[in-house]
């Protein structure tokens, strides 16, 4: 079924309600005409039953009285009236000459019938000659007419057309009125039908064109309607559910709002972000090649600008000139001052060096405190040295760091493409041997690298190896040097110096000099160290079995063996091992050893001198000796460098210093040991400038602990001849 609209349901309606009045009207109708009809025949059937009931007993045997009464009936209300007996003839009529007839016009037989059955009953007369047809009631005439069980002799028939006629002309007239009345009623109904669908219509295609344009978007939409019936309910619902969807549309468009700032200042933040990881990538692909300190080019960038030059001047067969340059003592400056001056040292460092060189050459820095220059076209190699001497001179003019001026030197080895490399990583290897070399001859000067500077490289690389093996097989000895008291002139102590039996071939006579040196470099020198510790705390033990358990032992330490985290844990257990008393061992460090790591290596002395070891400053007056550092180190004793031993009692200066660094050293609370003493002068100077002990070849060389040990039993002997 197909859909339909209001108006076709209001059509449909009125059409039902229509058909429902016309029934009703066509009911109504024929009720009407049933009744007119029904009043027309019980009318009749009352006068039939008035003629019949004249009194008159057995009525066909007084046919005149009967048709008298007829006649007057007929005469009264002009209907044909007549009798018929039970075969048909008639005995009595309005129409006298009838009389006698058959009455042959009820061919449905209704007379016959009434007579047999006793009921009234109504027929139309089938009369031909008549121009309209009578309509007739017949009833039955009984021999008594007052008793119902008498018999029936007859049937009286009277015509009721006329009043059926009349009765029919005003149902006529009823049927007209109740037309009239219904096309009224219908043309009222569907008037109103058709305003109150037209209103309904129109109410709904307001409402239909809000709901459009709500749908459409345009949430200010909203229907007026005058009416108070459901259509302005659904309005009033419709316009409720508008001004929701308008806050919520309201909400949504403000919290779009707020949404699209936030979307704004993401992107702004974004944008923002891209650009910072632009910078930042930028930042770090510069700092991939650049310095962020000094901003001259790194390790990885002067790598490729070497391998260029290289591959140019072996196009073009012209010489390079490489120079390796590292600052001396930089650590020291750097734990002593700060990071923040070493940097501000380095950065003056980079200016310097910039100022010196052309415009063509390069200036990188490698890392910590190296720094390379390369020198493209180079003519002559005197130019290296000539460059070296300036950069040299450059660097030791004082820097200003911190407010305050300082001076620094360094160390320049040069190597020379294609002379000492024909590639990268020899010119740079040869370079930084030249550099080594330099350190090693003094500081504060520049070495050109030669083949010589290889060997000894090699070499040194073979004695290494050769020390490491001489730790496993236990080709390591100590001598011990006696420590003299001034005031006594009897063996206080001894210092521990380390020896090497078996050396290798090859190598010549290898002094600590030459091999602690190496040791120190490899980092041997931490487990030698070890060795050495051990082997003097057993040697004590074996004295104080023999009566000598008061003499004092010294023992060398390197800065390398200070920097070694396990060296205090070393030392306790050590002593713990042997039960040495750590009274009677004392530690020798350099001034430099010691300004190393600084802060570092005064935790640990205080540690040891907790632990109730001594220390004592060696080869005091060849490091920087200053005041501050002396008063801020731990110690218990210093030792005046051998070289202004030497030099006394003729150098005056020499003389000079001693006697200041006594006479501080007193100050301080400090024993003082003079070492390399040679001579009976030099013992009495030293003497006279209050020294406290003397150690030197004058007394005894290093000597074998066996050797040592007769010293021992010599000067208890001595003591027992005195005593
Ligand atoms: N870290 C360690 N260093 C050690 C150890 N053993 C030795 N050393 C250091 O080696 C350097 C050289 O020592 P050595 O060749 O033994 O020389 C010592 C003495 O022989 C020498 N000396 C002593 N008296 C005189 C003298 O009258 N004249 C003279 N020309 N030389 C003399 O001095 C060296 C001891 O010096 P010092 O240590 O400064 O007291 C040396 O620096 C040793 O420190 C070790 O086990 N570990």
């Amino acid at each position: 079924m197909g859909k339909r609209t209001i108006r076709d349901k209001l059509i449909i309606n009125f059409a039902a309600f229509t058909g429902l009045a016309c029934a009703f009207g066509l009911a109504t109708i024929l009720l009407n005409a049933w009744m007119a009809t029904d009043a027309a025949v019980l009318e009749a059937e009352h006068v039939a039953e008035m003629i019949a009931n004249n009194g008159i007993v057995d009525p066909l045997d007084h046919v005149d009285e009967l048709q008298q009464h007829i006649m007057k009936v007929h005469a009264l209300q002009k209907r044909d009236v007549f009798v018929v007996d039970r075969s048909m003839r008639i005995v009595a009529d309005s129409d006298a000459d009838e009389i006698g007839s058959r009455f042959t016009y009820d061919r449905a037989g209704v007379i016959a019938t009434t007579m047999n059955e006793g009921r009234p009953g109504k027929f139309v007369e089938d009369n031909p000659s008549l121009k309209e047809s009578n309509k007739l009631v017949v009833i039955p005439l009984r021999r008594d007419q007052s008793r119902s069980n008498s018999e029936i002799v007859g049937a009286l028939a009277l015509e009721y057309t006329a009043i059926y006629d009349e009765l029919m002309e005003s149902v006529h007239l009823f049927i007209r009125f109740i037309v009239v009345l219904l096309a009224l009623f219908l043309a009222i109904t569907y008037a109103l039908s058709s305003h109150i669908s037209r209103s309904i219509i129109a109410s709904l295609k307001r409402l239909q064109g809000a709901i459009e344009a709500l749908i459409q978007g345009n949430h200010h939409a909203r229907v007026n309607i005058a009416s108070e019936d459901e259509v302005a309910e659904l309005a009033g619902c419709i316009n409720r559910l508008a001004d929701k969807m308008e806050a919520s549309f309201r909400d949504k468009e403000e919290r779009l709002a707020a949404n699209a700032e936030q979307l704004r200042l993401m992107n702004i933040r974004l944008a923002d972000e891209v650009q910072q990881h632009k910078l930042s990538a930028e930042r770090t692909e510069y700092f991939a090649y650049y310095d962020h300190l000094t901003t001259l080019p790194n390790r990885r960038m002067f790598s490729h600008l070497l391998g260029a030059a290289i591959a140019q001047a072996s196009a073009r067969k012209t010489a390079l000139g490489l120079l390796f340059i590292d600052l001396d003592e930089f650590k020291h400056i750097n734990d002593t001052l700060g990071h923040a001056a070493g940097d501000e040292l380095l950065m003056s460092v980079a200016t310097r060096l910039k100022e010196c060189v052309r415009v063509g050459d390069t200036t990188a820095r490698l890392g910590g405190d190296e720094f390379v220059i390369l020198v493209e076209d180079l003519r002559e190699k005197s130019h290296l040295e000539a460059l070296a001497a300036k950069l040299l001179d450059a660097l030791q003019l004082p820097h200003r760091i911190a407010g305050a001026e300082f001076r620094i030197t360094a160390s320049i080895g040069i190597s020379i493409f294609p002379d000492d490399g024909e590639d990268e990583t020899s010119l740079m290897k040869n370079a930084d041997m030249a550099m080594y070399q330099a350190k090693r001859h003094g500081k504060n000067n520049c070495q050109l690298y030669c083949e010589e500077l290889q060997s000894h490289m090699e070499r040194r690389f073979m004695l290494e190896s050769s020390l490491r093996q001489a730790l496993e097989r236990q080709e390591f000895t100590l001598a011990y040097q006696p420590k003299v008291c001034a005031a006594s002139g009897r063996i206080i102590g001894a210092e521990a110096l380390l020896r090497w039996n078996a050396q290798p071939a090859g190598f010549g006579n290898l002094g600590p000099c030459d091999f602690i040196p190496v040791a120190e470099d490899s980092g041997l020198i931490v487990p030698i160290g070890r060795w050495v510790l051990e082997t003097v705390c057993l040697q004590h033990n074996e004295w104080a079995r023999h009566g000598f358990g008061e003499l004092n032992v010294s023992v060398n330490l390197s800065a390398r063996q200070l920097a070694d985290s396990s060296f205090y844990n070393d030392v306790v257990s050590v002593i713990a091992r042997t039960g040495i008393d750590c009274a009677r061992l004392e530690f020798e460090l350099t001034e430099s050893a010691a300004m190393e790591n600084m802060e570092q290596t005064i935790a640990l002395l205080k540690a040891m001198r907790k632990q109730g070891m001594r220390i004592a400053l060696d080869d005091f007056g060849t490091g920087y000796s200053s005041l501050s550092m002396l008063k801020q180190l731990p110690v218990d004793a210093i030792k005046i460098d051998r070289s202004f031993i030497r030099d006394m009692p003729g150098d005056t200066h020499a003389n000079a210093l001693t006697h200041a660094i006594v006479a501080m050293s007193k100050v301080m609370d400090l024993r003082v040991v003079a070492e390399g003493v040679e001579t009976v002068e030099q013992v009495d100077f030293l003497k006279q400038c209050d020294c406290d002990e003397f150690q030197g070849f004058l007394f005894s060389r290093p000597v074998s602990p066996e050797a040592f040990f007769a010293l021992l039993e010599q000067q208890k002997a001595l003591d027992t001849l005195v005593s």
